[in-house]
């Protein structure tokens, strides 16, 4: 008898487990889930966007708009600071799956922290100069990026 053969590629799996991890998100509006893998294709870290540790999301602000503090901004860590920062590992030459792409603020953690690559599956904030910013630091860093639409995860994940 043969091995399976229609399993999923590595990409595919850790991408989903990204997926996954938004799914823990608390945020009204926005999801973001992200997964750190060596160059061995082992699971470093994951993380997803939520209030720090200690602050109760229960009583935290979940809204966009209106007083800056009265807003999520100044308080929720994002997804990818969240798996930087649990990560025990040195993060050197690993890569990071997010399903939405990094801003400028977590493009430097991931910068600072040796990640190498970022494959990412939304862009909705392409036109934003956070992600212009983040695009530029990439760039010049010599931190590849590659898209993985949500129209292929979809029709090999249940999500
Ligand atoms: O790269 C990211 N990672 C990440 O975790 N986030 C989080 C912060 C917020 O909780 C949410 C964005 O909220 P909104 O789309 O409503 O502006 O996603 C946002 C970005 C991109 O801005
Ligand atoms: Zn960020």
């Amino acid at each position: 008898m043969k091995k399976r053969m229609n399993y999923i590629s590595w990409d595919d799996y850790f991408l989903g487990i990204a997926e996954l991890s938004a799914a823990r998100s608390k945020d009204p509006n926005t999801q973001v889930g992200a997964c750190i893998v060596s160059e061995e294709n082992k699971i470093l870290s994951v993380g997803y966007n939520g209030m720090p540790a200690g602050c109760n999301d229960d009583e935290m602000p979940w809204g966009r708009k209106g007083d800056f503090l009265d807003t999520k901004y100044p308080f929720v860590c994002h997804a990818e600071l969240n798996a930087v920062l649990n990560s025990n590992h040195d993060l050197k030459g690993s890569r990071i799956y997010v399903s939405l792409f990094p801003c400028n603020e977590c493009a430097k953690a991931i910068i600072q922290s040796g990640i190498k690559e970022v494959i990412y599956t939304c862009d909705k904030y392409a036109d934003t100069d956070g992600t212009k910013a983040s695009k530029m630091m990439f760039k010049m860093a010599g931190v590849k990026t590659r898209q993985i639409k949500q129209e292929h995860l979809v029709k090999i994940l249940p999500i």
